[in-house]
């Protein structure tokens, strides 16, 4: 297993604040220069009341969220460890992040298969996913799909998927939260277990029960983003004897300390709690701390743990999406027959007037029409969905399953296929039957352009949903959208629309699109239009029709190659901006 180690990891941390940003200018101080040990080889629980900062506190410690976070962190016994100790460290979230369309099995292959390599062969992977869904009461659901399993297998399967790489610590946060107490117990049973075999296992708590207590082989209790005491759980009733707060014989330890840390019994008793720990930096209440240094077993600095080939990833990230995919035929069937349905919406309003030279300008309205179409159903998809997969993809980032391109370049190369089959398929009947010219290359060029469109679309709302909520993703989107689309030309000729506006004109998509398509289906030498004789035809040929529009001169590869710039342009800025949502 990689890293795997006899010994462990002791993490020191000194003067450890923690602000985030409320404003523009205010910044909020929620961690106040606390100090700890957590040693190899124990569990630790961080307690404490709802808001005393234990998520904060165990995210700038696992380096799950760093921002605003000032302070010593000291991995054994060394500073400047930062990069070793994060390698060897696993996070948990507290929302089970788990890929709800495969099953426990699959779930655990595909984390072997990423985080393990080419190097372990099939059988060892097999038979090590065999032995920890055994430990972890998994295997009679291995076949199961993880959305239908319990909360509690849930969180045993998000521990047993971090076991795979064997870390060296591991942070969960609330793990025992949703579960009743029998599943809680077995839970930290488990988390005890894992820290009896070396490894140095934090986890937040909200009111463990007097059994669950008792499992901690180390507390850390915080209120307000102070520590009032950190040490063996059972020098805990020491401490509090020793501060003239006794807990009564009858009365649970935890929920003692915990009504002591809401202030049930005074501030001033917060106030002495923080004096005597202070605030955290006192050791002598810890028996594992002082064992480790004078034992000497700190683990000499060496080794490092590298990431899969690009191609092995890719590949794997590849057979992993295509599978989930397969699993959610709904949603790519649902997205073929609503754009399909669109397309003969669309034709039937516009039907058979393609070739009519009096319905010039209805037919220009067809083309506004595919494009919002296509913008529409691309952006909504990713803007809405994108936020949903953040959450995992996070997780796994930071437990070092993938690199962040190679599961880009998976997604976006996935997804490609279902675009441009549902797209061509729509606009080809829509071409057909409202009677525009089929000649090849005009097609070709309308269902390019068509393309474009869509998979522009879908990387605008990728970028907002990469950056925005869910809500502000979809408002940011419809109002970007505004501007862009007045100046494709919709109800007024670009050439009409005021000077100034023109720098958003040439990064508007959808003007290339448009002016793009009509010159495909009026330009190139195209033959007379037809004019019924009783209406009135005041453009007869495409070409005058285009002069009037003044885009009779654009050509097909500038207004291509603008979009293809702008589809890159908008995937490399995603990129950057998914890097910015994920842990440093
Ligand atoms: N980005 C933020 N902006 C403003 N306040 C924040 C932010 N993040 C956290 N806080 C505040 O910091 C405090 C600590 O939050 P944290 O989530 O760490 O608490 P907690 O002890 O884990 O709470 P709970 O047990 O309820 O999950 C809370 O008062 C919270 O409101």
């Amino acid at each position: 297993m990689n890293g795997s180690s006899s010994r462990g990891v002791t993490i020191d941390f000194s003067n450890l604040t923690v602000s985030v940003k409320t404003g523009q200018t205010k910044t909020k101080e929620i961690i106040h220069g606390i100090g700890g040990t957590f040693a190899s080889g124990s569990l630790i629980g961080i307690l404490g009341p709802s808001g005393a900062g234990k998520s904060t506190l165990l995210n700038a410690l696992s380096g799950f969220n760093t921002t605003g976070m000032k302070g010593d962190i000291i991995i054994n016994g060394k500073r400047n460890n930062m990069q070793w100790y994060r390698k060897r460290c696993s996070y948990i979230p507290q929302d089970n992040d788990l890929h709800h369309l495969l099953t426990v099995e699959e779930n655990m292959k595909f984390a072997a298969d990423l985080k393990l390599g080419e190097t372990v062969d099939k059988k060892t992977k097999n038979k090590m996913i065999n032995s920890i869904l055994d430990t972890y009461s998994l295997s009679e659901i291995k076949d199961t799909p993880t959305s239908k399993i319990s909360g509690g297998q849930k969180k045993r399967l998000s521990v047993a998927l971090e076991l795979i790489s064997d870390p060296m610590v591991m942070f969960l946060d609330e793990p025992t939260t949703g579960l009743d107490s029998f599943t809680s117990s077995q839970c930290i049973e488990n988390l005890k277990e894992l820290a009896n075999k070396g490894k140095t296992v934090v986890c937040t708590i909200h009111q463990p029960s007097a059994t669950i207590f008792k499992q901690f082989d180390h507390v850390y209790i915080l209120s307000e983003g102070r520590c009032l005491y950190q040490g063996g759980t059972e020098n805990m009733l020491k401490f509090l004897e020793e501060i003239g707060m006794p807990c009564n014989l009858f009365h649970n330890p935890a929920d003692f300390v915990l009504e002591l840390a809401n202030g049930e019994y005074g501030s001033d008793k917060i106030d002495m709690m923080i004096k005597y720990s202070e605030n955290g930096g006192n050791r002598s209440y810890m028996d594992k701390y002082i064992e480790d240094v004078t034992n000497g077993v700190y683990q000499p600095l060496s080794g490092d743990l590298h990431f899969q080939s690009n191609t092995y990833e890719l590949k794997t990230l590849f057979r992993r999406e295509f599978v989930k995919l397969t699993r959610n035929l709904s949603l790519t069937y649902l997205r073929i027959c609503a754009t399909i349905i669109n397309g003969f919406m669309i034709s039937s309003i516009y039907w058979n007037l393609g070739e009519n030279a009096s319905k010039i300008w209805f037919n220009y309205n067809l083309v506004l029409c595919i494009v919002i179409n296509l913008v529409m159903c691309g952006i909504m998809l990713t803007v809405i969905v994108f936020p949903m997969e953040l959450g995992i993809l996070q997780k796994e980032h930071f437990n070092r399953y993938f690199r962040l391109r190679s599961y880009y370049i998976a997604i976006t190369i996935l997804d490609l296929p279902i675009s441009i089959f549902s797209t061509t398929v729509s606009n080809y009947i829509i071409l057909y039957f409202t009677a525009q010219p089929m000649e090849m290359n005009r097609v070709l060029m309308v269902l390019s352009f068509g393309i474009m469109v869509g998979l522009i679309a879908q990387s605008i709302g990728l970028l907002l949903g990469s950056c925005l909520n869910l809500r502000n993703g979809v408002f940011v989107g419809s109002y970007v959208h505004m501007p862009l689309m007045l100046l494709s030309g919709f109800g007024l000729l670009v050439k009409d629309v005021p000077s100034y506006f023109n720098i958003i004109g040439y990064i508007s998509y959808m003007r290339y699109a448009v002016s793009g398509m009509n010159v495909a289906i009026y330009g190139y030498n195209r033959k007379k239009l037809e004019c019924p004789d009783d209406e009135f035809c005041y453009y007869t040929t495409g070409a005058s029709f285009l002069k009037e529009m003044e885009i009779k001169d654009h050509s097909f590869w500038t207004d291509f190659s603008c979009m293809i710039a702008i589809y890159f342009g908008l995937r490399i800025a995603t990129y950057f901006a998914i890097t910015k949502r994920l842990p440093k």
